[in-house]
């Protein structure tokens, strides 16, 4: 289904953010690695947090949601032997049950999205899984992905890369305590997307698992032989998504409050709030409600995207409209997520009218105050973030937007255009 977006010049009005993508995808997953019966309460509901419910039950978890909450009844460290599983188009959930999946005698992730999921990398998880003991067969390190584990499957001195995917990293973070043998786990190279790495151990250690990890996070010490424990958890608001919102509110003349967005968040993607108020966009951030009073006036800003992944399509977005010359370094791993995101993007945001170079590793933006052109179809390239952040620059283009299958949407935010049109925003669906 296609979008077509409809200079807005105003937004107003309240919403409660969306659940955290990343805690639900954690809690979820500890849970089912729990052997008892553990709450889960606002929950994400969104196309990757829907194929993690899938993929555990396949795996023997017992799942019942009401909602408010899901309970969860894990299978601890004994999955349930599957054949296959479809993790959908979610990059997290296939590396988090890669690892999963070695517990097991073998298990094959098919390829739903091949335009999508099936272009991104795995290989640096793979070579760490083989490491370990796992027999893997794969296409050049995609999908489909079979894994041989089981007993072969070992802990002990064990190197992942960092420079493509935190979620390698994660994934061992997850499977290791469940092994007897205790495990050192060494990341190579660099490791991008480092905040995120921070809300599995925040995860794990609520599940009681111990992990010693160095302050650079590029070491770890795990004791095998540990247990998850069944817990409560309360997933926070949603930053990465709550991003698109505001800044469609700061593009425009807004009054809009965005509620459940904790300052003290362990989400990278917080720093959004820090990116607009450098950009000069008027808002107040206190006791977990973001309120954004736009005129629509920013400024050129040069931030680290690396340390606000998931946010950065969207601050990108707004620095289309500021003054001067913005540059987002450090986003080479923008490249391996649902489409690249440098090049793919700023593609769809040329044809839209905006002046946007890349390089290797940076998105560079040549502001236009005065505003794009629109007028165009864009190509969402089945990329959620590529459409909502899209969306901010046809609020704000001189002509209307068509978004072509903007329905991706719904792998993290299927209400995004509900909460747009809610603000006020000139949206509406086509067949
Ligand atoms: O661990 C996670 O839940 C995620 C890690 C990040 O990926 P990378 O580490 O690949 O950058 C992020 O972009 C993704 O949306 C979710
Ligand atoms: C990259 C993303 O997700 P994943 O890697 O889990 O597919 C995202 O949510 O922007």
């Amino acid at each position: 289904m296609d979008m077509i977006v409809t200079p807005t010049p105003r937004l107003a009005g309240e919403i409660q953010a969306l659940s955290s993508k990343n805690y639900t995808t954690r809690y979820l997953l500890v849970a089912a690695l729990a052997e008892g019966t553990s709450v889960i309460r606002y929950p994400a509901h969104s196309e990757d947090s829907d194929a993690l419910r899938r993929c555990v039950r396949d795996l023997g978890a017992v799942l019942e949601e009401d909602d408010e909450k899901i309970v969860v009844t894990g299978f601890g460290s004994r999955p349930k032997p599957v054949k296959e599983l479809d993790v959908g188009n979610a990059g997290a959930v296939l590396r988090f049950l890669m690892a999963v999946a070695a517990l097991l005698p073998e298990v094959t992730f098919v390829n739903k999205y091949p335009e999508s999921l099936g272009k991104r990398p795995h290989d640096d998880l793979i070579k760490a899984l083989e490491g370990m003991g796992a027999t893997i067969e794969h296409r050049e390190g995609k999908l489909p992905i079979t894994i041989r584990g089981g007993d072969a499957v070992r802990g002990g001195k064990i190197q992942v890369s960092g420079s493509v995917s935190s979620q390698f990293l994660s994934a061992l973070l997850f499977l290791t305590p469940l092994l007897a043998e205790d495990s050192e786990i060494e990341v190579l190279n660099d490791l991008k997307s480092k905040v995120v790495v921070g809300q599995t151990l925040e995860v794990l250690a609520q599940a009681g698992i111990v992990v010693e990890a160095s302050s650079d996070l590029m070491h770890f010490k795990v004791p095998g032989g540990q247990r998850y424990r069944a817990q409560e958890y309360v997933v926070q608001g949603d930053y990465p998504g709550s991003a698109a919102i505001l800044a469609a509110a700061a593009v425009a003349e807004s009054d809009v409050t965005v509620h459940r967005l904790l300052e003290e968040s362990k989400q990278g993607e917080r720093a959004v709030v820090d990116v607009l108020k450098a950009m000069g966009t008027p808002l107040s951030h206190k006791d977990g409600v973001v309120h954004v009073q736009g005129n629509g006036k920013l400024r050129a800003v040069e931030f680290d995207g690396d340390e606000f992944t998931d946010g950065v399509l969207a601050m990108v977005a707004a620095a289309v409209f500021a003054e001067g010359t913005s540059r987002f370094y450090n986003v080479e791993n923008l490249r391996f997520k649902e489409c690249d995101r440098i090049t793919d993007y700023l593609a769809e945001l040329r044809k839209a009218g905006a002046n946007v170079e890349e390089k290797r590793d940076e998105i560079i933006v040549h502001g236009r105050p005065e505003g794009v052109e629109g007028g165009v179809t864009i190509d969402a390239h089945f990329d959620h973030r590529v459409i909502m952040a899209l969306t901010v620059v046809g609020l704000r283009a001189k002509a209307p937007l068509t978004i072509k299958d903007a329905h991706h949407v719904a792998k993290s935010y299927p209400n995004y255009f509900d909460h747009l049109t809610a603000l006020g925003a000139n949206v509406r669906w086509s067949e």
